[in-house]
Order: C-alpha cells, then structure tokens, then sequence
C-alpha cells in the first residue's frame, strides 16, 4: 500500500520529520524507496539534471507523464508527487487538462505547482476535481527570469507576503508546501501556523520535512552543487573512477575474462568445424 497524502499529515502532527527527495527513474526510485524516503517528487528539476537543460522551462508534461510512469514502476511505497512544469497550469483550462493527462497518464498520487495567493483558483479547482496539491513558494525556478535564483522574503513586503501566500494555499486545500530557500527564521514560523506539512530546502531545521535534489545529496556531479543542497557521498566522482578502471582494463585486455564470456562445450565447436571443411 502507498503512502497517502493523510499519513504525511500524521507524521507532521506526530512531530515526525518528513523525507522528500527527487527522483526520475525506475532505478533511482527503487533505491530512494529502499532508503525509507517518505515522498518522491518527480520534479521539473529532471530539465536540468536529466535532460541538460539551463531552466526548468523547457519541461513539458509529456516529459513528466515519462519519468512518473519510470518512478511509480520503481516504487510501492512511496507517495509519488509530481511537479506540473512552467506554464501548463497558467490557466484553470490548462490546469485541468495538464493534472488529468498526468495523473491518467503518468500517475503519481498527487501534483506540485509553484505560485502563491495567484494560484488559489487553481488549487482549489484541482483539488475540487479529486487531485492532492502541494504549493511551492519562495525561490520559485519556473520563474528564475522574474526572480532570480536567490533567497526570498528577506525584506518586509516579502515575508508578509509568504506568509500570507503560504496560507492562502493552505485555505484553498494545498495538502502540503514546498518552501525554497527562505529565511530559516520565517519559515519555522510558517510550519508552525500551518496545519499542512511544510517542506523546505534551503529554508533551515525548523520545516516539517526536507526535499533535495537526487543528483546533489548524492553528489553526481562533481562540479559544486547549490548552497541549499548536502552532498551525503561522491558516487560522481566514484562512477567515474570506476569506468576509468574499465577503459583501462579493456586497453589492456585484461577485461572480460571467461567469467564474463559465453562459451561452447569444445566438441561441438570442433564439428562445427569440420562440417565446414567438409563440404
Ligand atoms: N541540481 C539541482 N538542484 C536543485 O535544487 C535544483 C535544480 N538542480 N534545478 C531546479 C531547481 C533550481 N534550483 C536552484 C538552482 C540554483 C540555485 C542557486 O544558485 N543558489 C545560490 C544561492 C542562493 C541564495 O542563497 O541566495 C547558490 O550559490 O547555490 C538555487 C536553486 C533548485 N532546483
Ligand atoms: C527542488 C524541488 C522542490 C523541485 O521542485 C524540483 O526538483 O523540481
Ligand atoms: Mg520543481
């Protein structure tokens, strides 16, 4: 049985932390569950480290429907929640046509959009409809061109205004909140006053639960990850130690050996053989 959107709730109310992290494939999805992972987020993040892309906008819910169909085949137990990428929920029209192509589609239990007091209607709607939500606010990268990739609700305006947006997605049925890179400080207060789980990243201890992202908490790239993230091991530079290790072997011959070959019994080989000569 999967996890549901009311055993976070329960963790959350139990004073359990929560355990989110992204991941994309069949494999990846195996591994984190193995891990005890409560939820992964298929995110929109996969433009940037699957895909190679600059932004996250360039995801399509196509792509999202592939790499939650790879996720849920992975898993069993987690919560599967799935990012609805840049500009598929702009309107109540295309946020309903893009939440049912996915969760018919792809799957996953619930969906994850960014956007705050603006995108009450849209949560609301979806929610209405059947489809858990989970709200995303701060540095929001969907729109890195606005905003920046930096911190958020550092001055007045802007942390009256998280707040503000943070329960008013609350209010419109959001089962959950993704906070990035906010004031420690601010959002330990937003986890307080919301009955819904709070997840940060880059936004202190004081949030309901964690998310990172696959490729940083397992150091992938051996290129230096954002502040927000913590490398927990170099499998990166491990994979490429590894595959040096079979270049080289391959030069040198000393890969495969009859461990690693097919082989036929030598009689039979020998008939082979001699039928060719034969005729
Ligand atoms: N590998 C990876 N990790 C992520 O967490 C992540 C992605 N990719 N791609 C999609 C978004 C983009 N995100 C990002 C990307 C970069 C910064 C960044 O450059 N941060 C600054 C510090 C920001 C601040 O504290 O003001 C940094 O120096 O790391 C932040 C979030 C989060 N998501
Ligand atoms: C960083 C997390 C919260 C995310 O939205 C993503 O991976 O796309
Ligand atoms: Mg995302």
């Amino acid at each position: 049985m999967r996890r549901t959107i009311f055993d976070i709730r329960n963790m959350k109310a139990a004073g359990e932390k929560i355990t989110m992290l992204t991941a994309y494939d069949y494999s990846s999805a195996l591994i984190a569950e193995r891990a005890g992972v409560q939820i992964i987020l298929v995110g929109d993040s996969l433009g940037m480290v699957v895909h190679g892309h600059d932004t996250t906008l360039p995801v399509t819910v196509d792509d999202m429907i592939l790499h939650a169909r790879m996720v849920m085949r992975g898993s069993q137990e987690a919560l599967v929640v799935v990012d609805l990428p840049f500009m598929t929920y702009a309107t109540l029209q295309d946020a309903v046509t893009s939440a049912r192509k996915i969760m018919q589609g792809g799957g996953g239990q619930a969906l994850k959009l960014e956007g705050g007091a603006e995108m009450v209607p849209v949560v609301r709607k979806l929610t209405e409809m059947g489809v858990p939500v989970m709200g995303h606010l701060g540095l929001t990268p969907q729109s890195q061109h606005q905003i920046g990739l930096r911190v958020q609700g550092k001055d007045v305006r802007a942390a009256k205004k998280l707040i503000e947006d943070a329960l008013a997605l609350q209010e419109a049925g959001a089962f959950g909140l993704v906070l990035e890179v906010v004031p420690a400080e601010l959002a330990a207060i937003i986890s307080e006053r919301l009955d819904i789980p709070v997840i940060g990243i880059g936004a202190g201890a004081g949030c309901d639960g964690q998310v990172q992202v696959w490729h940083d908490v397992l150091g992938l790239f051996e290129e230096k990850s954002p502040r927000h993230a913590k490398r927990f091991a170099e499998i990166g530079a491990q994979m490429t130690e590894a595959l040096k290790v079979y270049v080289a072997e391959v030069s040198s011959g000393a890969f495969p050996t009859a461990a690693q070959s097919a082989s036929i019994k030598p009689e039979i080989l020998q008939e082979a053989l001699q039928q060719i000569t034969d005729r």
